[in-house]
C-alpha cells in the first residue's frame, strides 16, 4: 500500500465534495461531523445525563473517547486483517469521524459507498446526485440498516441524515411490488416531507420504485377511495395528514406491509401537546403492524424520552451518535447581540441590511403575527423579502420556498415551521430576531446554515427580558467552539419550571413596529398559540 492509499483510507468519508452546490466557489474539505474543539458540558448538565442514560444500556459501547491514539501504520502485504486489527481499524475510523455506537454486534462503518452491496442503480444515482463519499452518519447508519437492524441516530444538522436512511431503505426494497407501501417516512412539516420526496425520487431513478407524497391534493384522492397503497412502495408524509386519512371511514390506506418506519426529527415527533405529534405517531405506529417491521429514528437533537422509549421498544436497537450530543454545528460562527428593547431589534436588523447583507438570509421570529409585523416593516427597505408560516396556503408556501431556493427572495422571515430539516443550499446568515425558546430550537434554527461542510453565520438578538434563558444558549455556543463572554456562562441557571413553560409558550413581546408606542389588541392567548 503506497502513501496515497494510506491517505485515502484515513480520509475516506471525511472529505466533502458535492458538485451540485451551485453558486459557491468554495472548495470545502471539512469533516462532516463538524464537532471538533468541543468543550464538554458541566457535570450537572442535562445533556450529560442524557448521554449517560443512553450509554448505560448494558450493551458494549465503542466510544471514541476510549480509543487509543490514532496510529498510521504501513500495511504489510497481508491480504486480510486479523480480528484484533480489524477492531482497531473500526475504532480508529469511528474516532476519526466522531462516531459513537452502542448496541450488540454493531457492523463496521463503511468508508465508501462501494463497501456495502448497494444496488448498482442506486450507486449510480448516488454518484449522479454528486455524493462521492459517505458522511460519518452515513458511514455508520447505512451498514446498520442494511443488516435490517433498528436504529436511533443522532447527528448534527446538515450532516446528511436523509441519505443515511434513504439509501438502506431503498436498497432493502430492491424492486417495485404491488403489496402496498413497504416503507413509511414521517416528518414534522410538509416542506420537509416534500424535500425528502425530492431526494427519494432522485435516488430511486430507474429502479422502478415508486414514492408517494401525501399533500392536501393527494389526500383528497385517497379520501375518495383511491387505493394508492397498492401502486406505490414508499410513502412520505407528515403525521397529521396520514392520521387524517387513517381515521376516514372505509380508509383504503394500508400500512400492513410496511417493513421500514422512519421517524425523521424523532424528538419533535415525540413531543406531546399541540406542538408535538406523540398521539398521531402512536396511531401510525399501531397501523404499521407487520411482524417484520423495523423502525429508525433520526434527529440532530436527542432527548432522554426518545432514547428511553427506543431502548424499551426497539428490539436489538443500535444507538449511533456523531459528535457531541445536543451541540450546534461548529461551522457556524455564532454571535449574541444585546439590542436593549424590542424596538432595538428593528434598528439592529436595519443596521444589518445597511451594512450589506449577504443573501440568502433566514430571520426567525416566534409567531405568525410577528412574522407579518416584521414583514410589513421590511417590505420597503429595498430588499427582496417574503414570509412563510402555517397560515399561508400550500401554493403560497411552495412558491416562497421555490423563490428562496432560486435566489429570488433574499430574506425569508419565518417561524419555527422552517426550523427543522429544511435544506436551503448556501444560507449565509440566520438571524434569531426573537430569542429561541429552547436550546433544541436554537440548534435546529442555526443549523439552517453551516450545512454540508459549508460555513455560515448566526446572530441572536436578546433583550433584558431574554436574560433568564441566555445562559442556556451561551452554553450551546461555547460547546460548539464559539467565544462567549464569561458573565453569560455564570448567569443564574434557569429554573426548570420556567424553562419548561418557556418551551411550551413564547413570551409576550411588544409588537414589531417602527413606532415604539404602537400597541395592538392581540390578546396574549392568541399570541401564544400562533407559533408556526
Ligand atoms: N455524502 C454526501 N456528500 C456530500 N453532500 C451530502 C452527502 N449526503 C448529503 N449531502 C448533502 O448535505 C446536505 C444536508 O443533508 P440533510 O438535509 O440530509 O441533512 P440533515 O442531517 O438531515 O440535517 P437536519 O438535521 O438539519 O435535518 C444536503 O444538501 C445534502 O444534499
Amino acid at each position: 500500500m503506497d502513501a496515497h492509499d494510506i491517505f485515502r483510507k484515513l480520509t475516506s468519508g471525511v472529505k466533502f465534495s458535492k458538485k451540485s452546490f451551485a453558486g459557491s466557489k468554495l472548495t470545502v474539505k471539512q469533516n462532516f461531523n463538524g464537532q471538533t474543539n468541543v468543550v464538554k458540558l458541566g457535570e450537572d448538565d442535562e445533556d450529560v445525563k442524557i448521554k449517560e442514560e443512553i450509554e448505560d444500556d448494558g450493551y458494549p459501547s465503542f466510544s471514541a473517547d476510549n480509543d487509543e491514539p490514532v496510529e498510521v501504520k504501513e500495511e504489510e502485504d497481508k491480504p486480510t486483517f486479523n480480528e484484533e486489527q480489524l477492531k482497531e481499524k473500526v475504532n480508529r475510523t469511528r474516532k476519526q469521524n466522531s462516531i459513537t455506537v452502542s448496541g450488540k454486534n454493531v457492523p463496521a462503518p463503511i468508508e465508501s459507498f462501494d463497501d456495502c452491496n448497494i444496488l448498482p442503480q442506486v450507486l449510480k444515482n448516488i454518484v449522479k446526485m454528486g455524493y462521492s463519499n459517505p458522511t460519518p452518519i452515513q458511514m455508520q447508519a447505512i451498514p446498520i440498516m442494511m443488516q435490517g437492524r433498528q436504529i436511533l441516530a443522532c447527528a448534527p444538522t446538515g450532516s446528511g441524515k436523509t441519505m443515511a436512511f434513504l439509501i438502506p431503505v431503498i436498497n432493502s426494497l430492491k424492486k417495485p411490488k404491488s403489496d402496498g407501501f413497504r416503507a413509511l417516512i414521517v416528518c414534522p412539516t410538509r416542506e420537509l416531507a416534500r424535500q425528502i420526496f425530492r431526494e427519494c425520487t432522485q435516488l430511486t431513478e430507474q429502479t422502478g420504485l415508486r414514492t408517494y407524497l401525501i399533500s392536501k391534493l393527494t389526500q383528497k384522492h385517497i379520501s375518495k377511495g383511491e387505493n394508492i397503497s397498492k401502486k406505490c412502495d414508499i410513502l412520505i408524509t407528515t403525521p397529521n395528514r396520514l392520521v387524517y386519512i387513517l381515521r376516514q371511514e372505509d380508509s383504503k390506506m394500508d400500512l400492513k406491509h410496511v417493513e421500514w418506519l422512519i421517524v425523521d426529527e424523532s424528538d419533535k415527533l415525540f413531543e406531546v401537546g399541540v406542538r408535538g405529534f406523540r398521539d398521531q405517531l402512536g396511531e401510525i405506529y399501531r397501523a404499521c403492524d407487520s411482524e417484520n417491521i423495523k423502525r429508525a429514528m433520526f434527529s440532530a437533537t436527542h432527548t432522554v424520552h426518545v432514547a428511553k422509549w427506543c431502548k424499551k421498544h426497539l428490539k436489538g436497537m443500535i444507538s449511533v451518535g456523531v459528535g457531541h450530543r445536543n451541540t450546534a454545528v461548529n461551522l457556524v460562527e455564532q454571535k449574541l447581540e444585546f439590542v436593549g428593547s424590542e424596538h432595538g431589534k428593528l434598528i439592529a436588523v436595519r443596521n444589518l441590511i445597511h451594512e450589506g447583507l449577504h443573501p440568502p438570509v433566514l430571520v426567525f421570529v416566534q409567531s405568525k403575527d410577528r412574522a407579518k409585523e416584521l414583514f410589513s416593516e421590511l417590505l420597503y427597505d429595498g430588499i427582496n423579502v417574503d414570509i412563510i408560516h402555517s397560515d399561508r396556503t400550500q401554493i403560497q408556501r411552495d412558491n416562497v420556498v421555490r423563490a428562496f431556493r432560486e435566489g429570488k427572495i433574499w430574506v425569508l422571515i419565518c417561524t419555527e415551521l422552517m426550523g427543522r430539516g429544511i435544506d436551503f443550499k448556501g444560507v449565509n446568515l440566520v438571524v434569531n430576531y426573537d430569542f429561541p425558546q429552547s436550546a433544541i430550537s436554537y440548534i435546529h434554527r442555526i443549523g439552517r446554515t453551516g450545512r454540508a461542510g459549508r460555513p455560515g453565520k448566526a446572530i441572536t438578538f436578546f433583550t433584558e427580558d431574554d436574560k433568564p434563558a441566555l445562559r442556556t444558549i451561551a452554553t450551546v455556543m461555547r460547546d460548539s467552539g464559539c467565544a462567549v463572554p464569561e458573565f453569560m456562562l455564570s448567569l443564574k441557571k434557569q429554573n426548570k419550571k420556567v424553562k419548561r413553560k418557556l418551551e411550551q409558550s413564547a413570551p409576550v413581546r411588544q409588537p414589531i413596529s417602527t413606532n415604539p408606542t404602537y400597541k395592538t389588541n392581540v390578546n396574549k392567548k392568541k399570541r401564544k398559540k400562533n407559533t408556526e
